[in-house]
């Protein structure tokens, strides 16, 4: 084994290599492909970069238009006033488009305004020349000035030298008057042309300034220009990159997805490795511990129980935990050996209390249960028997036990409730008049819960009647599945804790475990038997029961299975209680009934020598499968702090069945029964009128096994056929069952005797409450609102005692006064029972300790 273990390692090990290779060329793969990204994504922002400048740039043509406009209207209104400017408005056309595809034409237009204003400044240069040669027309009229001033000073000079020469004075005052017009006239040209030639440098000077600044506007045009274009491409090239971008992304993703399925592999593979590692070690290990622990030598193990023996006799610990101790130590228990080494250092009172943790540990351990039974809801369901094998093995499956069940194969099954149905190849043979059956093995799960069912392959055709029960032949049937069922869990190699068997149906299991099955090696198991009705005990002629191989002569005596009130007559449930280590019934109150002769159903004095082992435990309800919050069954979903829902399902069922919808607050009445005079048929019958006669509406959901009380109550269905408020329904039906205790105000359960009953949990759980006679479970479950001796906050409905009309009339009128004369209070009643825990947590675990003990006291017993 360790060669293979080694060789697994060895391939596992390659395995793992090869993993990491590839994962470190994937890896390697990725980066480069990351590389890339990287460079595509610098690019990308260098191309955004861009973009962004362009845009500036833009905008800064724009503000340079601006000043262009500005400086146009300057030249434009000097124009108007000075003949040396050019009419540059009429030549530069103006765009107010800021559209960048409009600069190559602004440009063209700017090129011809430059021309243009080229032009003018060769014009203005021509003038300026002129000016010059003005200047110098001025040069000469000033020297020609300064010569005639000095002429005039000459002639002032010869006038005043000649003063005396009138004659020539006005003469020469003219000439002088004259030339001072002259000078005059000069000076005035003089100073024209000097304005002239300052204004002609001005617009010299602006003109070079709008030079300057239209080749800064024909660079900018450009840049914009070469942007522009580049920009376009970058637009190109950008959504070149997201598609390149995309499918690196697509092509990344891939292989993130190859490198985590290879991871997973990897991982995987590392898994397996680790787990053959660790169960090596571990085995590796426990060998060790074994060998340690087998290696002590007796005398270490005698000082044990001598040890354990001195406390026990001190008192120090109890008889129990001594001898589970004890077993331990002649088992040679490696814990026992550990808890002793560890407490070398201690005290005594500290070694004890690590003693007794061992114990403890041991008392509640792990069970394996195992149910046999005819019935398991959804699949195979009648009544309440179903709902409890399911409802319980999953309390106790999610507890943390191993639970299985085990079915027969009836035709009537609904299959499509079972997972993963498929039959075994190898048939299971079990004994049976004398002779081997085949029986065709099936397994598949319900509810979660792992199911063996059980198809004999016997002419008698056990299981395709068509109906679960009341066939002629019933025990024939039932004792035949019985013993086929431990035929399977010996040949399987079950080794369970406990065996749960369920009515008379599943009875046989306990005396053909004992008498038979533990001889031939299925002996692991205590038996625990749940009576779910004490009025079925499945009795038959004694002789019937030497067909599943049991002693009729060894069993037909009064102390075992033999009928209470026929010698002649076995009675199979009789036989459960003598031959199982644990009885139930499904509530302490029925518990306490079938005691008394009254309500013992014959089996009193039975039940009262086996008291010891026999108890009530109240049956809990799948609140999974019965929840108004999740009932797909329903119209509207619903819960205890919004009811709403409820009256919506009233109002649909209403319509479906038929009924008034007239009146809202119309109380709604209803009844989910087998027809059985237990159920009390006759106060069902009778509600059905008193609720009319109170102004209510009913419901009944029914059918009986009982061909009168069928007869019966077909004839009443007829009579309300078409009543707007009365319907009877008389089969069973599981959806509308759910719809009836969504929509109902009210459920009537007027038991004569009621072992436990279902339906006013789940009424409660619905909202629907009950109007119940307080007897077995009922009488658990159901607490009147005017009970004055029942505490408050466990008030729930209405009950009466007396199994008459009278009883019955006094609670239903209760109830229909509170409902139509106190709404809110009603609307209270309702939420509160919708709130009541009737889960099977509580119950599951009072199961659980009862196997535990069970088991605790089989193992001491072996002891000693
Ligand atoms: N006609 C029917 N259609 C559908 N479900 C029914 C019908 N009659 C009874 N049931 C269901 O069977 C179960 C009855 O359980 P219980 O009250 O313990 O009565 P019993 O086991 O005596 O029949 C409940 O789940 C109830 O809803």
């Amino acid at each position: 084994m360790i060669r293979n273990a080694e060789k697994n390692i060895h391939l596992l090990n390659h395995a793992r290599i090869r993993a990491l290779d590839d994962l470190e060329k994937i890896l390697h793969e990725k980066e480069v492909l990351q590389g890339e990204i990287n460079i595509l994504e610098t690019k990308l922002a260098e191309t955004d970069a861009r973009l962004r400048v362009a845009a500036q740039e833009k905008i800064h043509v724009e503000l340079l238009e601006d000043q262009l406009e500005k400086l146009r209207n300057e030249l434009s209104s000097r124009n108007s006033s000075e003949e040396l400017v050019y009419n540059v408005n009429n030549s530069l056309p103006f765009s107010q488009s800021n559209d960048v595809n409009s600069y190559s034409e602004e440009f063209d237009v700017w090129k011809t305004e430059n021309i243009s204003l080229k032009n003018e400044l060769q014009a203005l240069k021509t003038q300026l020349f002129n000016l010059k040669k003005t200047d110098e027309r001025v040069q000469i009229l000033e020297e020609e000035r300064i010569s005639l001033e000095s002429s005039l000073k000459e002639l002032e000079f010869k006038f005043s030298a000649s003063q005396e020469d009138v004659s020539n004075i006005s003469s020469l005052k003219a000439e002088c008057k004259n030339l001072y017009e002259k000078v005059e006239h000069l000076q005035q040209l003089l100073e024209n042309a000097t304005k002239q030639a300052d204004q002609a440098i001005l617009a010299l000077q602006q003109n070079q300034e709008l030079r300057k600044k239209v080749d800064q506007l024909e660079k900018s045009l450009e840049e914009a220009n070469v942007y522009k274009l580049s920009s376009e491409k970058m637009q190109q090239y950008n959504e070149l990159m997201q598609q390149k971008i995309q499918i690196l992304d697509e092509r990344l993703q891939r292989s993130d997805e190859e490198i985590e399925s290879y991871v997973q592999l990897y991982q995987n593979s590392m898994k397996e490795f680790q787990d053959t590692l660790t169960n090596l070690k571990e085995e590796s290990k426990k060998r060790l511990r074994d060998d340690t622990v087998n290696e002590m030598p007796s005398e270490f193990w005698s000082r044990l129980l001598l040890m354990i023996d001195g406390w026990f006799l001190e008192k120090k610990v109890s008889a129990e935990d001594a001898m589970l101790l004890r077993d331990m130590i002649w088992k040679r228990d490696g814990s026992i050996h550990n808890a002793y080494m560890s407490s070398k250092e201690k005290t005594e009172r500290e070694t004890i209390a690590t003693f007794l943790r061992l114990t403890s540990s041991t008392s509640s351990p792990r069970l394996h249960v195992i149910h046999i039974a005819a019935e398991m809801a959804p699949v195979a369901k009648v009544g309440g028997l179903g709902d409890v094998v399911t409802g319980l093995s999953k309390a106790l499956q999610k507890k943390g036990h191993l639970v299985e069940i085990v079915l027969p194969k009836y035709d009537c099954a609904r299959y499509q409730l079972v997972q993963d149905l498929k039959a075994l190849n190898v048939p299971v043979e079990s004994y049976f008049d004398g002779r081997l059956y085949k029986n065709k093995i099936w397994t598949g799960t319900v509810e979660g819960l792992p199911v063996y069912f059980i198809e004999p392959q016997h002419p008698g055709n056990f299981f395709w009647r068509g109906q679960f029960y009341g066939e002629n032949d019933d025990f024939k049937r039932f004792s035949f599945f019985s013993r086929a069922a431990l035929e399977l869990l010996l040949q399987v190699g079950k080794k369970p804790d406990i065996i749960h068997c369920h009515d008379w149906q599943t009875a046989f299991v306990a005396p053909l475990y004992w008498d038979l099955y533990v001889a031939k090696g299925l002996n692991s198991a205590r038996i625990c038997f749940t009576c779910h009705n004490f009025e079925y005990q499945g009795t038959a002629p004694a002789t019937e029961l030497a067909s599943c191989g049991l002693d009729v002569y060894h069993l037909n005596r009064p102390d075992r299975m033999q009928d209470n009130s026929a010698q002649d007559r076995i009675n199979p449930i009789k036989g459960a209680i003598v031959f199982s280590n644990i009885v139930t019934t499904v509530s302490p109150t029925y518990a306490q009934e079938v005691r008394s002769a009254e309500g013992g159903q014959g089996l009193h004095a039975t039940l009262h020598s086996h008291s010891k082992k026999f108890v009530g435990i109240l049956n809990g309800i799948d609140t999974e499968a019965w929840n108004p919050a999740t009932d797909n069954f329903l119209k509207v979903q619903y819960n205890a702090y919004d009811i709403e829902g409820k009256a919506e399902n009233k109002e649909d069922l209403r319509r479906c069945l038929r009924l008034s919808s007239r009146d809202v607050r119309r109380p709604l009445v209803g009844c989910i029964t087998r027809l059985v005079p237990q159920k009390g048929v006759h106060l069902i019958r009778h509600a059905i009128y008193r609720t009319l006669e109170l102004g209510g509406q009913f419901v009944l959901l029914g059918s009986s096994p009982v061909p009168h009380i069928q007869k019966e109550f077909e004839d009443i269905a007829n009579h309300f056929q078409s009543h707007e408020h009365v319907r009877l329904i008389l089969k069973y039906d599981e959806s509308l069952s759910h719809l009836i205790y969504a929509a109902t105000d009210m459920l009537t359960i007027p038991s004569i005797f009621e072992p436990c009953g279902l339906t006013q949990m789940i009424a409660m759980r619905y909202g629907s409450i009950p109007i119940a006679r307080k007897t077995g479970g009922l009488n658990d479950s159901v607490f009147d609102v005017d009970d004055d001796a029942i505490p408050i906050q466990y008030r729930n409905g209405f009950t009466f005692l007396t199994a008459d009309e009278q009883g019955f009339n006094n609670a239903l009128e209760r109830a229909f006064y509170l409902y139509k004369n106190n709404i809110d209070g009603w609307k209270q009643l309702v939420q509160k029972v919708m709130g009541v825990d009737f889960s099977w947590e509580s119950s599951a675990a009072l199961y659980e300790e009862l196997y535990a003990k069970s088991v605790a006291r089989a193992r001491a017993t072996k002891r000693a």
